[in-house]
């Protein structure tokens, strides 16, 4: 596999499509190379922003992207003859999205998921959807996920990420075709623990959020986001993942990097929480994906089916069902068993 000359499918043109879109770009350029980027973008207005202005304002403000992305509102279209296939629509939408265009996608193509979710209906993880609705190899499966606030990596904040493909070659193409002077990937074979972190992080900034939202301090968000990792690292080992992960980039960077942004989708609305909305106010209130928000129930179902302790994600579970009071969750979460610190 070479970089040169790479034709890039990216299904969805929000925050994070956009951006990765141009980390491609700015990546092949440094190197010296051509890469043919296009995006897909469902409505109109962004197509035309993108393809006129350079910008998509919508959600990335007055930053320019580069020429070698275009944008088209035909999936189809942008999929044909790509050789990577780049999908950054939410979790509730992939299968969908892949359904809709499994018989346009090269055999051959690379699919890599941005996607920091779990099906809702299925629990299935992105890896489980892409491999059912594509018949995909895991050698052609790659997620990467990481401390990646869009906005920042779109100013060209440098930041670090995982690339994470069973197949270490795979890992290893996708990671050169990224890395640029602000974009450092490292490799994975742990496909398992870096989608999991992504995951449960949002959970865990949606609990920060909670305690911010219900004026709590810094000691409050330390413990939450403690053993937030705690729990989140018994889900992944339950899941056959390997803990060494959820201390890395993806599970710990992005757990840090996400409950401490005001950046965060997650984080914001979880303060809308603390601050007394009920889930239809949150989400009328949020203008892009809170991934937490729709993956809550489906990671308590997981952990439950494996048997593993998550008090915290069932707390904010039950603060998005709506069968808890936000003044009780302290006292839910203090009032368990004492018990010894052992992480796992
Ligand atoms: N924004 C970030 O900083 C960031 C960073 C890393 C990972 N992610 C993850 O990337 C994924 C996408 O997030 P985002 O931030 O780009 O979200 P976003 O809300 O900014 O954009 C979502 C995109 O999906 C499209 N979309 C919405 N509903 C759709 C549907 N029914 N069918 C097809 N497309 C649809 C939207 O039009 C939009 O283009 C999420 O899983 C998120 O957790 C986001
Ligand atoms: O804005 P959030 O909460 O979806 O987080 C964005 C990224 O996942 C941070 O790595």
């Amino acid at each position: 596999m070479t970089t040169d000359h790479v034709t890039v499918a990216i299904l969805g043109a929000g925050s994070w499509g956009t951006t990765f879109a141009k980390v491609l770009a700015d990546a092949a350029q440094e190197r010296g190379e051509s890469i043919d980027i296009r995006l897909w973008a469902r409505r109109q207005e962004v197509t035309d922003d993108i393809n006129t202005n350079h910008t998509n304002t919508e959600y990335l403000d007055d930053i320019v992207l580069p020429d070698s992305i275009t944008a088209t509102s035909d999936a189809v279209k942008a999929v044909t003859g790509a050789e990577v296939v780049v999908v950054a629509v939410p979790a509730q939408q992939a299968r969908n999205t892949l359904a809709d265009l499994a018989e346009h996608i090269d055999s051959e193509a690379i699919l890599v998921s941005l996607i920091k979710g779990l099906e809702r209906s299925t629990q299935a993880t992105m890896a489980e959807v892409f491999a059912q609705e594509l018949n995909l190899p895991a050698e052609q499966f790659v997620v990467v996920s990481g401390p990646n606030l869009a906005k920042e990596i779109a100013r060209e904040e440098p930041t670090a990420t995982v690339v994470a493909c069973e197949y270490e070659p795979t890992a290893e193409f996708i990671a050169a075709m990224t890395a640029s002077s602000y974009f450092r990937p490292y490799r994975n074979t742990d496909v398992a623990g870096v989608e999991i972190g992504g995951v449960v992080k949002n959970i865990i900034a949606l609990a920060v959020g909670l305690a911010d939202g219900q004026g709590y301090g810094d000691n409050s968000k330390a413990s939450i986001i403690t053993r937030g990792l705690t729990e989140t690292t018994r889900l992944a080992m339950a899941i056959g993942a390997n803990p060494d992960t959820l201390a890395g980039l993806a599970g710990l960077g992005d757990l840090v990097a996400t409950c401490a942004s005001p950046l965060s989708r997650n984080r914001t609305a979880g303060k809308l929480y603390g601050q007394g909305h009920t889930t239809e106010e949150v989400v009328g209130q949020m203008r892009q994906t809170a991934e937490g928000v729709k993956s809550v129930s489906a990671v308590v179902t997981l952990a439950h089916s494996h048997g593993v302790e998550m008090p915290i994600a069932e707390a904010v579970n039950a603060v998005v069902a709506g069968t808890i009071q936000i003044r009780d969750i302290a006292q839910l979460l203090l009032g368990r068993d004492l018990k010894p610190e052992a992480r796992l």
